[in-house]
């Protein structure tokens, strides 16, 4: 496999519509091989019935009489034999050309070669002289049988059953994809391998896989090791049990929907082995004793190569040895904690003069993606949610669905913002547009893992029976700001998180005087699909935890009155654990408001609207 292509960032799935692109060469090759073995088989078996017919034919009832002289005697037999030798000659030519080179390995003593080069002038062929060849063919016979079970098509239906069922259904699970990522770049490997051990050149099938693999953007091994890092890192953050994981659990606890999730495929010795060297690679050496552990212990109920018994065999050894460091770390490390005061873990409080440290922000990030509760009864009962008409006469017969989420700095949802017809559009509208996300950094524009996701961009048509502004339209109502033209708002973006996409805490702030449009007042994000496990959006600063909901909108001002940023409205995208999540971003600008939302004196007061 040459390491040609990178269709993924290594350490990443960048999205999953790239994943499912790649069910479809799968299903390619598969269909191609399958086809290949199929139409050998038929030779085999055509081959072996006319041998059948060949031992049942009757050559003294064929040749009747026994009055006939010898010369007719012979005449006849050579005919009936040349008669049937023509069929199975070409039989055997096409068996031939699909089994060897001419310039075949085993050359001379090929029973098949040397039936078919046979004089055609000789004359004195005895029945026994062809029943002995009859023998040597099926002895070859059996011999190509067995290399065709080598190439073991059967067992790989079965994994390709699983394919296409994922296929069906997207691919969702974390667990399933990285299969899918295993099964296009090890096992293909694999399989490749044996097929050119046996016949050189001969299979057409290798050819065009190479093909394939080109024009798909076939995934190399990085990826398969970056389908592991998301693995690990989804198992840390999310802190399931890794053995259930491994099996394709994803407990209700931590999905969207309160179901237990299932992946199709289950995780083997070989595959823990690999989660605890990227885990290794990573820094995470507690994880990577754990996945090890995993893999030792399932090895039990396993069948493994020589390969795998001897890195398990190792894997016990260094086990232990990390275990007894461990111990002695330990005790060291708590002879010197007791001579410490103790007392001095601080509780996360939210307030505007203490802010989170990074490490702090990302430490809330994981444990509100986790779904965590950090604020109190008492705050959370201070949220209301109510119909809201705010006097626009759009809104009189079908009023929003508003739903608080913080007050300082006011964070709010419109539930049913977006019918999922609506959502879809957009979807459609921005598959051909996307391309890896970026984000902004000291130099520019980066390609990251802060940022793991697609990303496109929609402009506004401004035209009012253009269904992306009359969505525009809405959100102006319902923010009753200015938000169609190009100087007053961005474009839409839309971004698509697959499995293992996150976004970093950040702040949307920071376009310091973009196109001389002023900062990002406000952020209209709107959930184009619901995710089945992680993705929520997470304001660590505040404790608040919003979980994606198709057509749903999240709505809130990242700066203050006074135009200064909003340190507290820094937020962040967990994880997706299963499934895939659609957004689309429209952030309105400040100077364009100033009729609409007019600045204060006082620093530090927030907009409470609406
Ligand atoms: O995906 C999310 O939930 C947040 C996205 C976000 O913060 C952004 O695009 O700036
Ligand atoms: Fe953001």
């Amino acid at each position: 496999i040459g390491e040609t292509n990178y269709m993924f960032k290594s350490g990443v799935f960048a999205s999953i519509s790239n994943v499912e692109d790649l069910l479809h060469p799968e299903g390619e090759i598969m269909r191609r091989l399958e086809k290949y073995y199929m139409s050998a088989e038929n030779t085999l078996e055509s081959l072996k019935r006319y041998i059948e017919a060949w031992r049942a034919l009757d050559f003294e009832s064929l040749l009747g009489e026994d009055s006939l002289s010898k010369d007719r005697y012979y005449e006849r037999k050579r005919l009936g034999f040349r008669m049937k030798e023509g069929e199975l000659r070409l039989q055997l030519r096409k068996l031939q050309s699909k089994t060897a080179t001419s310039k075949n390995k085993r050359g001379d003593d090929f029973p098949l070669a040397n039936f078919l080069h046979q004089d055609e002038k000789e004359n004195e062929t005895s029945t026994e002289d062809i029943e002995s060849q009859i023998v040597k063919v099926q002895s070859e016979i059996q011999l190509v049988q067995a290399e065709y079970d080598k190439y073991d098509v059967k067992t790989h239906k079965k994994t390709s059953a699983a394919v296409t069922r994922m296929s069906a259904g997207g691919v969702q699970h974390p667990v399933d994809t990285y299969l899918l990522m295993k099964r296009l770049t090890k096992e293909w490997h694999d399989i490749e391998k044996s097929l050119l051990k046996l016949h050189n050149d001969t299979f057409k099938v290798l050819d065009d896989g190479d093909h394939d693999r080109e024009k798909y953007n076939f995934p190399v091994a990085a990826d398969l090791n970056g389908a592991a890092v998301a693995l690990i890192r989804l198992q840390d953050l999310y802190d399931l049990n890794m053995k259930e994981f491994g099996d394709g659990l994803i407990p209700a606890a931590v999905t969207n929907s309160n179901h237990d999730i299932r992946s199709l495929g289950k995780l083997r010795t070989w595959d823990y082995i690999l989660l605890g060297k990227e885990a290794v690679k990573l820094g995470y050496n507690k994880r990577a004793i754990q996945w090890f552990k995993l893999a030792v212990k399932n090895s039990d109920t396993e069948e493994l190569t020589d390969e795998e018994r001897e890195i398990i065999t190792g894997l016990r050894s260094t086990i232990l040895k990390y275990e007894s460091m461990a111990l002695e770390d330990k005790s060291k490390k708590k002879k010197k904690k007791s001579k410490k005061s103790k007392g001095n873990s601080k509780e996360y409080m939210p307030t505007e003069k203490v802010l989170l440290t990074y490490e702090e922000e990302a430490k809330m990030q994981n444990k509100l993606c986790r779904g965590e509760n950090l604020r109190s009864p008492d705050e959370e009962s201070r949220l209301v949610c109510r119909l809201e008409r705010l006097g626009s006469p759009f809104l009189l017969l079908m009023p929003l669905r508003l739903e608080e989420v913080a007050l300082q700095p006011r964070i709010v949802l419109f539930r049913d913002f977006l019918t999922t017809k609506q959502t879809k559009f957009l979807i459609k509208k921005a598959k051909p547009q996307l391309h890896e996300s970026t984000h902004g950094n000291m130099d520019g524009y980066d390609v990251s893992m802060i940022r793991v996701s697609m990303t496109g961009w929609l402009p506004d048509e401004l035209n009012p029976y253009d269904p992306i502004h009359k969505i525009t339209r809405k959100i102006e109502i319902a923010t009753q700001m200015h938000a169609s033209h190009s100087d007053e708002a961005e474009d839409y973006q839309v971004a698509n998180y697959g499995i293992g996409g996150l976004y970093d805490v950040h702040a949307d702030f920071g376009m310091t005087n973009f196109r001389g449009m002023g900062d990002r007042l406000g952020t209209f994000l709107i959930y184009l699909s619901d995710v089945t496990a992680g993705g929520a959006t997470v304001f660590p600063h505040l404790g608040v935890r919003v979980e994606p909901q198709l057509g749903t909108a999240l709505f809130w001002y990242n700066l203050y009155r006074s135009g200064k940023r909003d340190q507290l409205t820094r937020h962040g995208a967990c994880p997706v654990l299963h499934g895939s999540k659609w957004i689309t971003t429209k952030w309105i600008h400040y100077n364009a408001q100033f009729h609409k939302r007019p600045c204060s004196l006082s620093r530090d007061e927030r907009y409470n609207y609406p």
